[in-house]
């Protein structure tokens, strides 16, 4: 089993540079299904493992795709299949994105009901009820959907009782090649729809109003290919900030947009993190002593779901009692028995979390329940005294690029130990990884090489333990 291993007490300083956004790349990529001509040409695509999922969900329907240097050149001309598999499907929510743009170009689809991260019962209602709205025939069983439409998609208003990230994705994407308008009401405003909007805009598509509670969607006839970049991730840049601000820390976080990161730049200011934002990123500075807030998840521009449990990994070692409530998924505490084990004082009722700030965290075998879980997980290690080792490092494969190596970059003891070698070698692991941040050589930074799949070991030059 492939694990992370930490041994805390080291501030961090220096540079970090944000990755494309896992949350914005993949709708864009499954966007990408709508063009009948001409490649699409996608820069800062992160070498995550969802990507690589994506990029297997598409050109298991006909696409055809590269990927070299972080651009993604992808070929949609011909779809030759109307079916996503489930052994794909099931690993991820988001490829459950391919939906809305099948329907839309070939008009029928066959999908198994998405996976991702167990943090919630995760409906896909609105997605459904969306697509019905614009004409589409649904019929579920045994674990698949099965959707087709009598000619085209037509334009239509649909009402989301619930503002999903996800099933306004779906929609705008299978409204942009329906026949007439669609109108989303109640529609998610995160940076991601508005990047998604962007891409298919610069495809040929009508789309007005992302960002805000109401999305218009004027049907075009065709689509083409384009070029586009895709946003940093907020989610990464909010967590290489906590990882700062936790060590007390002076860190710049280059590719950072703070207006995507409103609500976490006003929290960390609340608890008395300096914070200063630029042209090309943030900078995140905490040299006194923290003191806790209370923090409530909502849609955006509310506080983000992905940062809550690295925020409570900060609220941990801040003065005084924080409640945490988690608004948007109904099981997003499971990191918290992890912390627990971490001499973490936490208490949970129903979705409100009380954590006692002060602990002394020591360092414990710990498991990444989910992928936020696991970057939290990370960041509280870095605090702990003594070593943390983190299992279940799938799940942050997921989302975050070269994690090890961007932490260590930064000074943090840190390195990935894959499989069998988990026992023999950990502690040597990550004295190489001392050793290296003590000349802050490339070779700590390179210890991972770009994203999953691709990992060297860390060499070997014990000088503690
Ligand atoms: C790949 C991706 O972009 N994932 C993000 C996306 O997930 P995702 O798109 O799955 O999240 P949604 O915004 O859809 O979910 C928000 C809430 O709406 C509920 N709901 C959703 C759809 C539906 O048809 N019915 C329904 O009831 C969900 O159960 C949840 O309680 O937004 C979440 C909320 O910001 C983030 O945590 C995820 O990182
Ligand atoms: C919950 C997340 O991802 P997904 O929706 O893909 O499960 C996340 O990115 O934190």
């Amino acid at each position: 089993m492939t694990k992370i291993i930490v041994r805390g007490g080291q501030r961090l300083s220096g540079t970090v540079r944000v990755s494309g956004a896992k949350n914005a790349v993949l709708p864009i990529l499954a966007a990408s299904l709508l063009a009948a001509e001409g490649d699409s040409v996608i820069c800062d695509v992160p070498l995550l493992d969802d990507v690589m999922t994506i990029q297997q969900v598409l050109a298991s329907l006909g696409a055809k795709l590269s990927y070299n240097n972080e651009t993604m050149r992808i070929s949609a001309a011909s779809i030759t299949s109307f079916e996503a598999p489930y052994e794909l499907i099931r690993k991820m929510r988001a490829s459950f994105l391919v939906m809305g743009p099948l329907l839309a170009r070939i008009g029928k689809v066959r999908i198994s009901l998405p996976g991702g991260c167990a943090i919630g019962t995760r409906p896909i209602d609105q997605h459904l009820k969306g697509f019905e709205a614009m004409g589409a025939e649904i019929t579920l069983g045994h674990g698949f959907i099965e959707a087709s439409v009598v000619k085209r998609l037509k334009g239509a208003k649909i009402y989301l009782d619930v503002a999903s990230v996800g099933a306004t994705e779906n929609i705008m994407m299978a409204a942009a090649l329906a026949e007439g308008t669609t109108t989303i009401e109640n529609a998610a405003k995160e940076p991601e729809i508005v990047d998604l909007a962007n891409y298919l805009n610069a495809m040929g598509a009508k789309v007005r109003g992302a960002g805000t509670g109401m999305i218009r969607i004027e049907g075009v006839d065709q689509m083409h290919g384009a070029a586009h970049n895709v946003i940093p991730d907020r989610v990464e840049a909010g967590t290489y900030m906590i990882a700062a601000a936790i060590t007390g820390g002076d860190v710049f976080v280059e590719g950072a947009i703070s207006d995507h990161l409103t609500p976490v730049i006003s929290k960390l200011q609340e608890m008395g993190v300096e914070v200063s934002e630029s042209d090309n990123g943030i900078r995140v500075s905490a040299a006194h002593a923290l003191k806790s807030v209370d923090v409530k998840t909502l849609p955006h521009p509310g506080f983000p779901t992905d940062m809550q449990s690295q925020m409570m990994a900060l609220l941990l070692v801040a003065e005084g009692t924080a409640v945490v409530t988690e608004t948007v998924f109904e099981n997003r505490f499971m990191h918290v028995e992890e912390f627990q084990k971490m001499n973490a004082q936490i208490k949970v009722e129903g979705r409100s979390a009380f954590v006692s700030g002060g602990s002394r965290l020591s360092g414990a075998k710990v498991c990444a329940t989910d992928l936020r879980a696991g970057a939290a997980l990370i960041c509280a290690a870095l605090r702990a005294d003594g070593e943390t080792e983190i299992s279940g490092i799938h799940h942050v494969d997921r989302g975050y690029v070269n994690i090890t190596g961007k932490l260590a970059s930064l000074g943090a003891l840190i390195s990935r130990v894959e499989a069998a070698a988990v026992a023999a070698e950990a502690p040597v692991a990550v004295a190489a990884a001392a050793a290296s941040v003590a000349s802050h050589s490339a070779e700590s930074a390179a210890a991972e090489t770009s994203g999953s799949g691709s990992y060297k070991r860390v060499k070997v030059q014990p000088t503690w333990a």
